[in-house]
Formats: C-alpha cells, sequence, structure tokens
C-alpha cells in the first residue's frame, strides 16, 4: 500500500503509566501495538473496559506522549513532536466523547461555532458555517436552544457537528454511543456513516460494543490487554473470528453460539453429539454438509444458533445434535474438518 493512503500508522507503540509509587514498576498500557488505518475507511476499535483504547486516542491526538515505538498521523511523525506542531496536527482531528462535552452556558449555535473562533475564523463566515454543519446534523431548527433543551441524541449531533468545524480530515469517536439507547445510537450512527460517505472523513471508532462494529466499520481490530489481539475486514472477524476475545465479542452480538447454560438445556432436551458448525460464504454449504451426514446415516438435528448477513454476506453458526452410529459420526467429522468446515463438539 503506498504510504499516502495509511491515514495512522502504528509500529511497535508502547505506552507506560508511572507505578503508583516511585517503588513501583511502570504500568505497561499499550505493549507494542502495530496497527494501519487507511485513508477514507471507518476503522472500529474494539475491547473490553481497560484494554487501552481510549489510552491510543489520546496517543493518536498527541494528548499522551507514545513511550516508544514509531505513530505516523498524516505524513507527520507524532513522537517527539514539539507542543506547536501537535496542536497543528490535532486542528485536523475532530473528537467526539461519550458525554458530549458541551458548553451548557452556549447556544447549540454557539457550541459548534467555539473551535472556529479559537481558530480565527470571523463573524460573518463563522454563521455561515455554523449555519452549515447544523443544516448538515439536522439540527438547524435549534441553532439557539441550549444543550439541556435537546435529547441525548441531538446533543451528540452537536458533538458531531462542533468536531467538523475545523473540517478535519480524521474524526475519532471514543464510546460516541455509549450513553445512548439503541434507537438513537443507531441513528448516530447512521450520521457517522454520512459524514465518512460523504465529507470523505476516516472515522476511527472506539467502543466495546460488537453491535456498533457490526453497524458501520470496514474493518476492526480487537485489543486485549494492551495488544492487538486480531484485526482484519469486519466481516472476515465477524466470519473466522480466530481468537478468543474475538470469538466472544461476535457471539455477543450474533447470539448464534450456545453457552454454558444452553448447552446444559440442549443436552437434556436432546439425544447425540452436540456441534457447533461455523456458517461459511461458500457455494453449496447447507448441501455439502447434510450430505456428508445422510451419506454416513447420521441424522443431524439442528437445535440451536442462526444465520444473518453481513456487508451481504452470511455469518452465524449452527449446533447440531448428532445421532447414529459413533464411528460414522467421527468420520464425518473428520471428512468435514478436512474439508475446511469449522467445528466445535461440545463434550460433556
Ligand atoms: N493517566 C493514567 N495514569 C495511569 N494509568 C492510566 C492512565 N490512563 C489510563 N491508565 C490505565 O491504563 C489502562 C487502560 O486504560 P484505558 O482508559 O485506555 O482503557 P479503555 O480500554 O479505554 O477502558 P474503558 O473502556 O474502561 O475506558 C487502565 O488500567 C488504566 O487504569
Amino acid at each position: 500500500m503506498p504510504p499516502s493512503d495509511v491515514h495512522v500508522r502504528f509500529e511497535g507503540v508502547t505506552k507506560n503509566f508511572p507505578g503508583r509509587t516511585r517503588r513501583d514498576p511502570p504500568h505497561q498500557v499499550l505493549k507494542g501495538i502495530d496497527l494501519e488505518i487507511r485513508r477514507g475507511e471507518i476503522f472500529g476499535i474494539i475491547g473490553s473496559s481497560g484494554a487501552g483504547k481510549s489510552t491510543l486516542v489520546r496517543l493518536i491526538n498527541g494528548l499522551e506522549p507514545v513511550t516508544s515505538g514509531r505513530l505516523q498521523v498524516g505524513d507527520r511523525e507524532i513522537s517527539g513532536l514539539s507542543e506547536g506542531r501537535l496542536r497543528e496536527v490535532r486542528r485536523d482531528i475532530g473528537m467526539v466523547f461519550q458525554q458530549f462535552n458541551l458548553f451548557r452556558s452556549r447556544t447549540v449555535a454557539g457550541n459548534v461555532a467555539f473551535p472556529l473562533k479559537v481558530a480565527g475564523v470571523k463573524q460573518p463566515e463563522r454563521d455561515r458555517k455554523v449555519a452549515r454543519l447544523l443544516d448538515f446534523v439536522g439540527l438547524l431548527q435549534r441553532a439557539n436552544d441550549h444543550p439541556e433543551q435537546l435529547s441525548g441524541g441531538q446533543q451528540q449531533r452537536v458533538g458531531i457537528a462542533r468536531a467538523l468545524a475545523t473540517d478535519p480530515s480524521l474524526l475519532l469517536a471514543d464510546e460516541a454511543t455509549s450513553a445512548l439507547d439503541p434507537e438513537t445510537t443507531q441513528d448516530v450512527l447512521n450520521l457517522l456513516k454520512q459524514v465518512n460517505r460523504e465529507l470523505g472523513i476516516t472515522i476511527v471508532i472506539i467502543t466495546h460494543e460488537m453491535d456498533v462494529i457490526r453497524s458501520i466499520a470496514d474493518r476492526v481490530a480487537v485489543i486485549d490487554s494492551g495488544q492487538v489481539v486480531e484485526s482484519g475486514s469486519v466481516y472476515d472477524i465477524f466470519a473466522t473470528p480466530q481468537t478468543p476475545e474475538a470469538t466472544r465479542f461476535v457471539s455477543s452480538t450474533l447470539r448464534d453460539r450456545p453457552s454454558a447454560t444452553t448447552l446444559q438445556r440442549l443436552r437434556s432436551a436432546h439425544d447425540g453429539r452436540l456441534v457447533t458448525v461455523r456458517v461459511q460464504d461458500r457455494p453449496g454449504f447447507q448441501t455439502t454438509l447434510s450430505q456428508a451426514f445422510l451419506k454416513r446415516d447420521v441424522t443431524a438435528e439442528i437445535v440451536f444458533g442462526g444465520i444473518s448477513e453481513l456487508q451481504d454476506r452470511p455469518v452465524g453458526s449452527l449446533t447440531y445434535a448428532l445421532t447414529g452410529d459413533d464411528g460414522a459420526v467421527d468420520h464425518v467429522l473428520t471428512a468435514l474438518r478436512a474439508d475446511e468446515f469449522d467445528l466445535e463438539e461440545h463434550v460433556a
């Protein structure tokens, strides 16, 4: 990939915070991050609480220095930049926060105008720009209201308009929808999608919710304990997660794999061996499976699972109760595995 296509590049980035007392060793929060975020994409970063997501964001906008490694934003190497140069980098980055961070004492228009004022944009130009931005986020009629007169979703729209005021090429959204209900979340995610598609702005979205990644991201990195454990296209992570962390996040939204309790219930309700098969986007997937079972007189009853669509391709898992001669079941499972079917047998 030519360097200009990469918007943010982490190369072996670590971040330490000092220990609690001077005698404690430093706390390594990021442990060698390698990541490439491409210009114009929506890149999701998902991880559990404390994984290091917010720290990663604070490195990108230069609010915290990296401890070691290289971090490039646009065509600039961030590590070692002076505060003045960092301000220039930050001017090209918009931020959207979980708690919106609006000024309560200013009107909606006043909030959006604020970064323009700081940047020294004069009044008539400022007013024109604020009106254009409020129109873009669908809140032109609310320009003179104060934030507390708006719903959470509307406040976040103001937050997005304010983040766009200085025409950034990169937008960082840190848990931007975590304080919102599911329906409002979808509205705000749609607006972010519009920002990306219509204005060509690269978006990095930080979340602990796989639903958010599924709704809007093109690619995703899963981080766990300060490390990228998996990254790739959202479809690939959903269709073939490689690590337990990614598998856990994927099943949290697809709800296609039985939990331990469900397995217990399935065991008492059905005879046979329980096997979960991951759905694959390949021709004749279902037919190949059913024929393999049929050929060896194995009865395969679907007892749990679901198939849904992601980026117009199927994802999900099906759990079967397999009854028949044990040797025959073993034979079918071995043959399917050899044919690259992804199977998990749930042994009691
Ligand atoms: N300024 C700091 N000084 C010391 N430790 C910090 C500092 N900022 C973050 N940490 C620690 O770094 C770790 C990662 O924190 P971070 O906020 O980046 O995680 P996160 O994935 O965003 O979690 P959450 O979703 O809960 O915000 C935590 O253990 C946190 O206590």
